[in-house]
């Protein structure tokens, strides 16, 4: 049984203040739920966020991470930095890094290969560009995706491994791939996990949807037969959202 992900991620919003005034708001209504609840949050903010949700259910990951225990790359911050803080998750390959931030499938790659060894879950981001959808690449891009972020990955790891599937067209736009074409390039995910690691992993590992996911249409998003959760920019800002989100 794959126990759903509803995880947040704000992205580079909120200060420490904010953020404890988030957790308090929730952290009574998010108790009573089948689904497992994340938030992805800034460095500034883990410390705080894990000590706020002491005591809940609410797990808290990171954005990024170097795939180095420690050495010379200033500004960045490593898995055993966020192990410290008792980190359980990260999102790594997220598009608005590789957009910005020069991620490769290479970096992605390393980067899971890291976070697996120290115990941080990976919520890997995969998704297409419209332009690739337009031209009907979206299955090959996302497989090519796929493969290169699981090479080398032991198959005992990958059930520890989140994926999500966010179309760049769709993220903060408002514009949600349908339910269905969601499902569809989800299907095919876990269809490419069982050519790579075969029929009891691909049961197992967690595929969610992320991309203009909102308190309206979360329900339906989350009945498809292979989505098994979500990843959420705007509406995870807002507390009343995020746990209606929580609770669909
Ligand atoms: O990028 C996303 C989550 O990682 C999706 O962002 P939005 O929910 O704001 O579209």
């Amino acid at each position: 049984m794959r126990i759903p992900i509803i995880a947040g991620n704000w992205k580079m919003h909120k200060t420490i203040k904010e953020a404890i005034a988030f957790v308090d708001d929730i952290k009574d209504h998010v108790k009573n739920t089948d689904v497992e609840v994340v938030l992805c949050v800034p460095f500034t903010l883990l410390q705080s966020v894990k000590e706020a949700t002491k005591g809940t259910n609410i797990k808290v990951g990171a954005q990024n991470m170097h795939w180095e225990e420690s050495g010379a790359f200033t500004g960045e911050v490593s898995p055993l930095m966020l192990k410290e803080l008792g980190i359980d998750y990260c999102v790594i390959g997220h598009s608005e890094r590789r957009q910005y931030f020069n991620e490769t499938d290479e970096t992605v790659n390393k980067k899971v290969h890291a976070a697996l060894k120290h115990e941080i879950k990976p919520i890997v981001c995969v998704g297409e560009t419209l332009e690739q959808r337009e031209n009907g690449q979206t299955n090959a891009v996302v497989k090519d995706q796929v493969i290169k972020a699981f090479k080398d990955i032991e198959s005992s790891k990958v059930k520890d491994v989140v994926i999500a599937y966010e179309p760049i067209w769709a993220i903060g736009t408002g514009k949600t791939a349908t339910p269905e074409q969601a499902n569809e390039v989800i299907y095919q995910i876990r269809e490419v996990i069982k050519e790579l690691y075969g029929e009891e992993v691909y049961t197992e590992i967690r595929i969610q949807y992320g991309g203009s996911v909102k308190p309206n249409n979360v329900e339906e998003i989350m009945n498809q037969e292979d989505i098994d959760g979500a990843l959420v920019g705007g509406a995870s800002l807002k507390p009343d959202d995020f746990v209606k989100l929580v609770n669909f």
